[in-house]
């Protein structure tokens, strides 16, 4: 399982994802959307019976469409879990308007519905298994925080928060200060710290998504492995990180949740600020305008494999909204990454 492959260039990889239509949608009117093959989508804001109007076209790495299910979406993110064990460091992170399947891609439900965390989680302890055959140790360990109007809260520990900074590091990547990183010995363990810390996550009412997350969550998986009959040590890390929606102010109801759709929206436009700077390969990257950019540093421009899943919502009412994603998304994709694999030599 471990390859040889020591340092990869690469882009930063993209899929994008469409939300099906729930029973609890109504009659809402829908786009066209079709998926000429599984990278490209096309949509268009053409109601049944109008002529026809102007299609947008995108490509992707991998597309999926309104009925694609987790398990297919996780067979293409599985290979960024090994990554992660061979000691790469990993980012995957959901992006997209409120209510268009973040939370559900990434956390989702249970059995069948279960979203990329749970799954990620066990499929590292399946490879820690196999590999500790073949005499490798691993241990593993987990951090959980949300950036909530631009403060950060530990999600594992809920009484007693203390100030959180972002520290960054050329070598050692972003660290921050009186983070909880809590050990785990099992998928089932790892489960229990992820749904304690997925509770604990903000969430308020908004026009859009009764249920809406308001906060960025980012769920943090440390693995390190040692094999001291080849004396080789790697150190790995999967980041995923579900964003808060995209809304615009105007739909966003009360003073108090208009701040909060002001500081999602800052963050949110900071990313994209990042991201054209490092497509531009400008001098000065704006990493430090928000905490969000700030905290994903090293998985934005440094040594990161990194996976962007864009959500869309199939409906006409969100059509701008999903177009300025995917636009998104497009620019995303040419960011360039260069990848190093952290190993070490044991003495
Ligand atoms: N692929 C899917 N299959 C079935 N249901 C889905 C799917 N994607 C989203 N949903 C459902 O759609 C609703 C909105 O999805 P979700 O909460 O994941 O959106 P979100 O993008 O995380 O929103 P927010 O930014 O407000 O947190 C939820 O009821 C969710 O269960």
């Amino acid at each position: 399982m471990h390859n040889l492959i020591q340092d990869l260039k690469g882009n930063i990889r993209v899929f994008c994802r469409v939300r099906p239509v729930l029973m609890d949608d109504g009659e809402k009117p829908l786009c066209r959307i079709s998926f000429p093959d599984d990278h490209s989508l096309e949509i268009s804001k053409q109601l049944s019976g109008e002529l026809e109007d102007s299609k947008s076209e995108f490509s992707f790495d991998q597309v999926f469409s309104q009925d694609s299910t987790q398990i297919e979406v996780f067979e293409e993110l599985s290979h960024l879990v090994q990554s992660a064990i061979d000691g790469y460091d990993v980012c995957v992170f959901a992006y997209g308007q409120t209510g268009s399947g973040k939370t559900y891609t990434m956390q989702g439900g249970a059995g069948s519905k279960m979203g990329m965390i749970p799954r990620t989680s066990a499929l590292i302890f399946h490879y820690i298994e196999e590999l500790s055959k073949s005499g490798w140790e691993y241990t593993v360990e987990v951090s959980f925080l949300e950036v909530y109007n631009e403060v950060i809260r530990d999600l594992l520990n809920q009484h007693g928060q203390k100030k959180m900074d972002i520290h960054y590091n050329e070598g050692k990547g972003t660290t921050v200060t009186n983070l909880t990183i809590q050990p785990v010995k099992s998928a089932a363990e790892l489960e229990k710290f992820i749904s304690v810390a997925h509770n604990f996550r903000t969430t308020a009412a908004t026009n859009f998504n009764a249920h809406s997350s308001r906060s960025h969550a980012v769920t943090k998986i440390y693995i390190a492995g040692t094999n001291p009959q080849h004396g080789i040590a790697y150190k790995g890390s999967i980041n995923l990180v579900d964003l808060a929606g995209s809304e615009s102010a105007k739909t966003s109801g009360s003073d108090c949740r208009l701040q909060e759709t002001k500081n999602i929206n800052k963050s949110l436009s900071t990313l994209g600020d990042v991201m054209y700077a490092l497509c531009n390969k400008n001098k000065h990257i704006p990493y430090r305008n928000s905490k969000l950019t700030y905290l994903l540093q090293s998985s934005l421009g440094g040594n990161s494999k990194t996976l962007m899943i864009v959500n869309i919502s199939p409906f006409v009412e969100c059509f701008r909204e999903s177009i300025q994603s995917l636009r998104f998304a497009a620019k995303v994709k040419e960011v360039k990454t260069v990848i190093k694999r952290n190993k070490s030599n044991l003495q």
